[in-house]
């Protein structure tokens, strides 16, 4: 599975939020990290087409996400940081199911493949419950089991752990890392990306690091120093730590 950015570059209201991004990510484990404000989540959206980018291609398995785009939906999932705006039916295994809708299965194999992904990730117990009833931690790995039943080749995760606390971080956390898909996971919390395969670092739109964790993540806390000024926060004049 490898995903592509050719030249992809994307703004808002005429402000540059990703430029000129090349990049060709076909490892299993992928962390991102940057400033508030760096292009992360764009980034991460451009991966499943949620963001077309305004000039440049995004390519999966060769295939463009401007043409492409539902069978690229389905192919690679995306968690959100907030898990209740992701979850859209009443009870956990209504939810569950409900990407299953158009996928063919039978209404059985339906209730097989919800309840399998149900009993996987602790929710089983909760199968009928109100979904807004659930503790913030089990919401998260509710939207989480809520694209994993749809079995995507690919799974991007924006800051899955923001709103959680340091308990349900670490299940969240373990649940991805354990993943047979590749992962392509944005976070803050940077002990998540221990053991990953590569990490990019991201400032003012561009990839400005790309390497192994340790030396990532070195080189963001680098570049968040006050002295350093990262792309989104106070400035140093001449350019910071960039490679
Ligand atoms: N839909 C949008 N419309 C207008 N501006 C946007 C939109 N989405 C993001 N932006 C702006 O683009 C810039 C990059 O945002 P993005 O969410 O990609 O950054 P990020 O690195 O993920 O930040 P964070 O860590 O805060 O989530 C920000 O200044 C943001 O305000």
């Amino acid at each position: 599975m490898t995903l592509r950015l050719e030249r992809v570059s994307h703004a808002y209201d005429g402000r540059p939020v990703l430029r000129d991004v090349d990049l060709e990510l076909g490892e299993h484990r992928i962390g991102v990290v940057g400033a508030n404000g760096s292009g992360k989540s764009t980034l991460a959206r451009t991966l499943n087409g949620l963001v077309l980018p305004d000039s440049g291609r995004v390519l999966l398995d060769g295939r463009d996400t401007r043409r492409h785009a539902r069978e690229i939906r389905r192919r690679v999932g995306f968690v959100f940081s907030d898990a209740s705006a992701q979850i859209v039916m009443p009870t956990v295994a209504e939810d569950v199911a409900i990407g299953l809708r158009r996928s063919g299965l039978t209404a059985g194999e339906q209730r097989a493949r919800v309840d399998a992904v149900l009993e996987r990730h602790g929710l089983a117990g909760h199968r009928d419950h109100p979904a807004h009833l659930l503790s913030g931690g089990q919401r998260q790995m509710l939207a989480l089991a809520s694209v994993l039943v749809t079995e995507p080749d690919v799974l991007v995760c924006d800051e899955p752990t923001t709103l959680l606390d340091l308990r349900n971080t670490a299940v969240i956390e373990e649940t991805l890392r354990a993943l047979p898909q590749q992962l392509v996971l944005l976070t803050h919390h940077l002990e998540a990306l221990s053991g990953f395969d590569r990490v990019l670092v991201m400032d003012e739109g561009r990839v400005v690091f790309d390497g192994l964790p340790d030396e990532a993540v070195a080189h963001y806390t680098a570049l968040m120093r006050p002295d350093t000024g990262a792309g989104s926060g106070p400035r140093a004049p001449e350019g910071g730590s960039r490679p």
